[in-house]
């Protein structure tokens, strides 16, 4: 709810308020009878409550009957309920007093903190609100196993995991109001008359022999704790989520939008358009679920909306103000920019008195608790080296993921916020004639962007999907990877979840574990060069020529190259906010080697449209496809023969560029090859039904390309190693410290007075090029260039070729061994040897010959 008690004037200015919200459909009925209840208290809601609707009925008939029955429901029931109501307050009172803390929740807390990292170490005093971590408590303890997300049943839906919505309405509203009737009850009694009611309800109490079940709050209601909600949009295994209900209070989850701190200092595009509209409908699905666990999401703009101006920190505090929080929790996040945010977060509430507490779920490991030691730089941004570091150097077990909670806490009162869409992620431009452009209309067909979407994607990928992923993932016409990097981006979906999934779905796929562990990398890479989404990381790479040719950029950009393959993964992106790894290197390669525009162009342009876009990864692999990253691609996509490979029937192509979908499957990736006769049975006219191809000599673009590369190595020798011809990068003060074992502050003031280099592995390609400078990139004999298909089936044929020749050189070896044998054996008999057989047959022996001399002097003709 969105209303702030302590604003309104009085309390019948704030019900109209309210009313006007429920109106607006910000509110739903249930909610707004609770907020009666709570500001204007049970008696006067009783009597005032159908009076203050009275306008409704002819205004608003139906919403008058929902609250109508909405309160004749509550008012008959409590009726019921009042004695009922009153012994459970007295008990409360006291089980606080009997309240012991070191129940067995304590004891499943410490050992859920070893398991799942848990970082908090001190806590508020529990109250009744911790019945509900135990509750989850309770869940976790019966799993000796890793959770199953679906397991002994359907896909963990909030549906599953707690009553209908209504019902949650309802029984939030009533914990709201029993609140209130307690703090108003509570006022009434004076600290005499406590005990002595307490101890004769529950006498009584006993005595009808009944149990005690879902106590209400304790009066003395503890100070809320705000969960800052980010890129962990979810329920299932979120550390600060299961967090926030351990401390035993009210929690209001929060989340801040604030752009310009997403941004960071430099280019980083961090919420592109795709990126913001899925971050909108994430958001709506949280609010969903948080609602169907009787909760809420306050969202807050921390960049000048009403009261709220300036940053996360300011609107934090302003809501700390407001609620009376003590404690803010929340799930980390890694950019460098966004880290140093909340370091100045935690430290400036600290200072206030306020604890707050960063848990680690983003990715497996720390991305700054990674270190070298021990394996050392060499290979260094391969996932290999990196795996090696992690293994070498283990941070906290990952533990076991963690359930969603049945039930969430909530406050006497809402904090004031803003409605979703306030927020500004999902606007569509205007047209000038006002009407909207809906850009994102086959987006929103496309994905299910909730928490559940993410479980359907996943039971349906490792059913399937998975065992095709080993050899298929590159497949663009019938995917076959698991779709899930924007839940993964977002935090829909925990890593930690996802490999317990695989694992409990006995998936043996090493390249799908290894492709989260790239996740990992990239996030490592981008704490070690916080520049990495905008400056290349090799430095004589900053200095290539690139072109300038905005025309080619859009063309590009929309899908209209000319090249079939590479415009459909282009529209593909444009229309659903994504595109397989595979067709990410085909339109990178084409970008970077064959248009020669620069690769942070790519990089913006992914940043804007990709649903997935996260700046580590992409700014990593643009790097790397920009030849200028740690590990730059070892290969360059052919825009033509790469189809063989992702497309080998032209499904693709004719699904993203219908206007080529009647040519044959041989001549649908080359068109330009295509007779005039086909064209014209197949409706394409080029530079009207389909572009004109943007550049013709691909080898000439290639060449070109390589010979930029030279150039600028030869011009920033000092980058290149003499020996080896590698290039060098200059290492960050981090690595420093750690490969010198220096301390922080040493290795900080070492690498500023000194620059050490690291030899990087680089494309032969490049050193060959460097040596021959005007050589044509096809008579480098270290040619980057994959043809797909047709260079797997070249290196088939010399697979066949290499084993043909080793089968023939095993049975050469065999024969030449039992000649061996045979002399051996001739020696030892006193026989003479065999000749030396000539040449590969064996000669055939004549009598002559010296071995047909048998000892003894005896001649034995060999016929
Ligand atoms: C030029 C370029 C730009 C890219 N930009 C992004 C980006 O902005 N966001 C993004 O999530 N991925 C990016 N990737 C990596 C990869 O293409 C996507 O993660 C993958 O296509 C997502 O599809 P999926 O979930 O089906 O992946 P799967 O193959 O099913 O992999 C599972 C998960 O592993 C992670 N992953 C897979 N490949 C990589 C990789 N190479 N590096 C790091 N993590 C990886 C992703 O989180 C992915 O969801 C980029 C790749 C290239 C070549």
């Amino acid at each position: 709810m969105s209303l702030s008690v302590a604003d309104a004037e009085d309390s019948e200015v704030f019900v109209r308020n309210a009313l006007r919200e429920v109106l607006l459909g910000r509110e739903d009925p249930e909610g707004f009878f609770a907020m009666c209840v709570s500001v204007l208290g049970h008696q006067e809601t009783r009597s005032q409550f159908l009076s203050l609707i009275q306008p409704l009925s002819t205004a608003n008939s139906s919403l008058h009957s929902a609250l109508t029955s909405i309160y004749r429901e509550y008012f008959t029931t409590l009726q019921a309920d009042d004695d009922e109501l009153e012994l459970a307050l007295a008990l409360s009172l006291l089980e606080m007093k009997d309240h012991q803390p070191s129940t067995p929740s304590q004891e499943s807390r410490s050992n859920r903190r070893s398991s799942f990292e848990l970082t908090s170490d001190s806590h508020p005093p529990e109250s009744s609100h911790t019945q509900q971590a135990e509750v989850v408590k309770k869940r976790q303890n019966t799993h000796s196993a890793p959770i199953r997300p679906w397991g002994n049943g359907p896909a963990p839906t909030t549906r599953q995991t707690g009553p209908q919505k209504c019902t949650h309405v309802d029984k939030c509203n009533k914990e709201t109001v029993i609140e209130r009737e307690q703090m108003m009850m509570e006022r009434d009694l004076t600290q005499s008359e406590k005990p002595q009611r307490t101890k004769n309800r529950r006498q009584r109490r006993k005595a009808a022999g009944q149990h005690i079940i879902g106590l209400p709050r304790c009066p003395s209601m503890p100070p809320p704790v705000l969960l800052w909600f980010r890129r962990d949009l979810r329920l299932c295994d979120n550390p600060a989520l299961i967090a926030s209900l351990e401390v035993g209070a009210p929690v209001i989850p929060v989340f801040i939008w604030s752009p310009e701190e997403e941004e960071g200092p430099g280019t980083t595009v961090a919420t592109g358009g795709a990126s913001k509209y899925w971050l909108h409908q994430a958001l709506s699905c949280i609010c969903a679920s948080l609602e169907r666990i009787g909760s809420h999401l306050v969202f807050l703009k921390a960049n000048g909306e009403g009261s709220r101006v300036g940053s996360s920190l300011q609107t934090l505090k302003e809501l700390i103000k407001d609620t009376g929080a003590r404690t803010v929790l929340a799930n980390a996040l890694y950019e460098p920019w966004l880290k140093e945010r909340d370091d100045a977060v935690v430290s400036a509430l600290q200072k206030d008195g306020v604890e707050c507490k960063m848990y680690h779920s983003y990715c497996f490991r720390d991305p700054y608790s990674v270190s070298t030691e021990g394996v050392g730089l060499r290979g260094i941004g391969s996932v290999s080296h990196f795996m090696s570091c992690c293994r070498q150097n283990p941070g906290c077990a990952l533990g076991v993921a963690l359930d969603p909670p049945v039930s969430l806490p909530t406050p006497t009162h809402w904090a004031q916020g803003v409605s979703l869409d306030t927020l500004g992620l999902a606007d569509m431009p205007r047209r000038k004639d006002g009407t909207t452009i809906n850009w994102a209309a086959n987006i929103q067909k496309s994905w299910d962007f909730s928490e559940e979407g993410a479980h359907v994607l996943i039971k349906a990928f490792l059913q399937d999907g998975v065992y095709k992923y080993e050899k298929e993932s590159a497949r663009a016409d019938a995917p076959h990877t698991s779709c899930l990097s924007p839940y993964l981006h977002f935090g829909q979906l925990s890593p930690r979840w996802l490999l317990w999934a695989a694992k409990e779905a006995h998936c043996q796929s090493p390249k799908f574990q290894r492709k989260l562990h790239w996740r990992d990398l990239a996030y490592w890479q981008l704490t070690l060069f916080p520049d990495l989404p905008w400056e290349s990381v090799r430095p004589p790479y900053k200095a290539l020529r690139w072109s300038s040719n905005r025309e080619h950029l859009k063309a590009w950009q929309r899908g209209q190259t000319g090249y079939p393959l590479v415009d459909a993964a282009m529209r593909q992106l444009w229309m659903t906010g994504w595109m397989n790894n595979y067709m990410r290197h085909v339109v990178a390669s084409f970008l970077i080697a064959y248009l020669h525009l620069p690769w942070q162009e790519g990089y913006c342009w992914f940043q804007d449209t990709l649903v997935d876009a996260d700046v580590a990864i992409d700014a990593m692999m643009w790097q790397n496809g920009g030849m200028c990253g740690l590990d730059h691609w070892n290969f360059v996509m052919h825009p033509v023969d790469a189809a063989m490979t992702c497309d080998p029937y032209g499904n693709y192509v004719r699904k993203w560029c219908p206007e080529l979908a009647d040519l044959p499957d041989e001549l649908i990736h080359k068109p330009w090859k295509c007779p005039m006769s086909i064209l014209r049975r197949a409706g394409v006219v080029f530079g009207q039904t389909y572009p004109q191809r943007i550049i013709i000599d691909l080898e000439q673009q290639r060449s070109q390309s390589l010979q930029d590369v030279a150039r600028v190595r030869k011009e920033f020798e000092q980058f290149v190693d003499k020996h080896t011809g590698c290039d060098l990068v200059p290492l960050p003060p981090r690595l420093v410290t750690e490969a010198l074992g220096l301390s922080q502050r040493d290795g900080d003031l070492l690498s500023e007075r000194k620059m050490f280099l690291l030899p990087l592995i680089t494309r032969m390609e490049f050193k060959y090029q460097q040596e021959n400078p005007d050589a044509d990139a096809a008579l480098n004999p270290y040619n980057a260039l994959l043809k797909g298909y047709v260079s797997r089936k070249r290196d088939e044929t010399i697979a066949f070729l290499n084993e043909r020749d080793f089968t023939a050189s095993v049975m050469y070896e065999g024969v030449q061994r039992k000649e061996r044998l045979e002399n051996d054996q001739r020696r030892m008999e006193g026989l003479p040897w065999s000749p030396a057989p000539q040449g590969r047959a064996r000669r055939t022996p004549t009598a002559k010959d010296k071995f047909s001399i048998v000892p003894g002097g005896a001649h034995t003709s060999l016929r």
